[in-house]
């Protein structure tokens, strides 16, 4: 029996995009394991471990945490989903991020999320979310059941310190001068897929049967339209 490769995937955009969104959709279609830069710094951030208080000032600055101590993180856990279909998220986020990576796996696929500044500004500002388990939701787009609360353990959401409008320009010049690179980076190794749209619900179904093409669907199979 030949076993497939399993998926070495990145999903990547400006801040805002919808990576969190898209890669929860992902994971409940896909069963793939994900791990995101920013959960796992404000995760560190929040145990006030050594890098959390190191990456506080930067990320509050609306700066990129320095290559070194980003890539020794994101490679310390990846190393423990080597048997699993994986997804990054949020990392890499510069050219030597991505050649650190190279040197330990082989990359098969990176999702581009190609959505307008001006749409992301708007939706930054009304981002909540869960801190724990790093759900999103959105006041316009993808509101809670019951306001200020986590649909499922009701626990408080929170607004990020870094979605406000001054610390989202920031970062959005970061991913123009940081970031961009790396997408170009993607195209000359013929890996880069990119989505454009303003709208999650329309950029989604582009992705999942591109993604349907390298894994079967997993959730419910009764469930015809992928959400
Ligand atoms: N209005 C609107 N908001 C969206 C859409 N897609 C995602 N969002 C919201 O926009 C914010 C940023 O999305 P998120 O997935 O956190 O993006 P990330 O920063 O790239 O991980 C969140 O509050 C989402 O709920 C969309 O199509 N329309
Ligand atoms: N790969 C990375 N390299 C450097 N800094 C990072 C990286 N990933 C996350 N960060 C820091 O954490 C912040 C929040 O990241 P993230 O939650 O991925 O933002 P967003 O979802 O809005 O794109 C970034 O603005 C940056 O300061």
């Amino acid at each position: 029996m030949v076993v497939p490769p399993l998926l070495r995937a990145v999903i990547m955009g400006p801040p805002g995009s919808g990576k969190g969104t898209v890669s929860a959709r992902i994971i409940k279609h896909f069963g793939v394991k994900h791990l995101s830069s920013g959960d796992l710094l404000r995760d560190n951030m929040q145990k006030k471990t050594e890098v959390g208080i190191l990456a506080k000032s930067y990320i509050d600055q609306g700066r990129l945490i320095p290559d070194d101590i980003m890539t020794r993180l994101m490679l310390s856990e990846l190393k423990g989903l080597d048997q699993y279909n994986w997804l990054l998220d949020g990392f890499p986020r510069t050219v030597a991020q991505a050649e650190a990576l190279d040197k330990t796996c082989q990359i098969d696929t990176v999702i581009d999320l190609d959505v307008p500044f001006e749409t992301i500004k708007r939706r930054l500002t009304a981002r909540w979310i869960h801190p724990a388990s790093g759900r999103v939701y959105n006041l316009e787009f993808s509101p809670p059941k019951v306001q200020g609360t986590d649909d499922i353990t009701g626990e408080p959401l929170v607004q990020r310190d870094d979605d406000k409008p001054e610390t989202v320009t920031k970062r959005l010049q970061a991913y123009d001068a940081q970031t961009k690179p790396v997408l170009e980076y993607y195209r000359e190794k013929g890996l880069l897929k990119s989505f454009s749209g303003t709208e999650t619900n329309k950029i989604w179904p582009h992705i999942y049967a591109f993604l349907l093409t390298r894994l079967p669907d997993v959730s419910q199979k009764d469930a015809d339209t992928p959400r």
